[in-house]
């Protein structure tokens, strides 16, 4: 609602991480047994969570191109599951996607690409050193602040489109990364524009709206970018995190886990806060609704609060695949959702682009971001 919004304040960017950068990596194969006190969380999360009770949606039932159930299931199978699948972005913001269409070769050769791009001597994975301008390359640090307590990862990130010539920023090592990683990221677009057809219709709304609500026509203008997060073993696992709690700038994720647990996401039907264990699923995929999903859909659909646990007997590595708007786009509620709302708008409109960068300074911090933009919801904040 314009002049109810508070305006979060945004520090000059800066070109470099405010000091050197230290890698987990180099860290916990130094063998040391104790956690350097920039990595000890000042509250540390419980450890005896219970599993979260989200859905495990076999999504083969459903058509891409109709809205209708599927030809021989009379019971409609499809609209159950279009059903699950909207309920679970209404009340959790994540779930697991089975039976995705994306092939098991396809998912385990980028997993084996990524590992192997990890096992690189420290100086060669150095030449790819990111900055906090773009992030693109090999970082151990999000946000500027000079003081923030770090999180036991490090990652790979770059674009995987659409801009024209994004590869230059991509590992050249191993030599097959290109032609995996060009695949593994067709593959999980194609499934995410899927997903947001059938997220679309569970709204209610026709099942192109969603992907033109984030990119202009064509369609193929959405964004997608990489990120692969290594967590390495770490030596006081119960004091650190491998991600801070965060909710996802964009429109939707597509996670997929190794088989070690460590993915953690809070409730947010309810707000009472609590936190759960995402634990992994065989052959399934994550998917996480992000900001600018919640904010499109005018908060009927809300964006995961999740974060990593580490652990000291296992590394752990996820492949995260970001599906954005295209970056001009200037992303606000929906008006079909505003008038589902009886007209009431939930959240002020802004460029992915300038949105993107909250989180590229100010680091990750629940879902403080989207806050700032929100007219009335109200999140969790400790
Ligand atoms: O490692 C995971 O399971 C989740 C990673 C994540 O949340 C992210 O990279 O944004
Ligand atoms: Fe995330």
């Amino acid at each position: 609602m314009p002049g109810t919004t508070v305006v979060m304040s945004l520090p000059a960017a800066a070109t470099e991480w405010p000091g050197p950068v230290q890698r987990v990596q180099e860290l916990a194969d130094s063998g040391l047994k104790t956690l350097p006190p920039t990595y000890v969380h000042p509250s540390p999360p419980s450890r005896a969570l219970a599993a979260a009770p989200i859905p495990v949606i076999d999504i083969s039932a459903l058509t891409t191109t109709t809205n209708t159930t599927t030809p021989g299931d009379p019971l409609g199978r499809a609209q159950a599951m279009r059903a699950l699948l909207s309920d679970a972005c209404r009340h959790w913001g994540i779930f697991h996607v089975v039976n995705h269409g994306v092939p098991r070769e396809v998912l385990a050769s980028a997993m084996s690409v990524s590992r192997a791009f990890f096992s690189l001597p420290a100086s060669e994975k150095r030449r790819y050193a990111n900055n906090p301008v773009t992030y693109e390359g090999y970082g151990s640090r999000m946000g500027l602040d000079p003081d923030a307590t770090l999180d036991w990862n490090d990652y790979f990130f770059h674009h995987l489109g659409p801009r024209a010539d994004p590869r230059n920023k991509w590992p050249r090592q191993p030599e097959n990364y290109r032609h995996v990683i060009s695949r593994y990221g067709d593959e999980i677009v194609a499934l995410s524009r899927r997903l947001l057809a059938l997220l679309s219709s569970g709204l209610g709304l026709p099942e192109s709206t969603l992907a033109e609500a984030f990119a202009a026509s064509p369609a193929e203008q959405l964004g997608a970018t990489f990120r692969i997060n290594l967590y390495p073993k770490c030596p006081q696992p119960e004091a650190a995190l491998g991600l801070s709690p965060h909710s996802d700038p964009g429109v939707l994720t597509v996670v997929q886990q190794d088989r070690v647990s460590g993915l953690e996401v809070r409730r947010v039907d309810g707000n009472d806060g609590a936190w759960f264990r995402v634990p992994p699923v065989e052959d399934a995929l994550v998917v996480i609704v992000g900001d600018q999903m919640e904010i499109a859909t005018n908060g009927v659909y809300k964006s995961a609060d999740h974060r990593t646990a580490v652990n000291g007997e296992k590394e752990r590595m996820s492949l995260v695949v970001f599906v954005n708007p295209e970056g001009e786009k200037v992303i606000g509620p929906l008006e079909e959702m505003v008038e589902m709302a009886g007209g009431e708008r939930n959240f002020d409109e802004m460029s992915y682009n300038e949105y993107r960068k909250f989180i590229r300074v100010l680091g990750v911090q629940g879902k403080s971001i989207l806050a700032t933009r929100a007219s009335k919801t109200k999140y969790p904040t400790d």
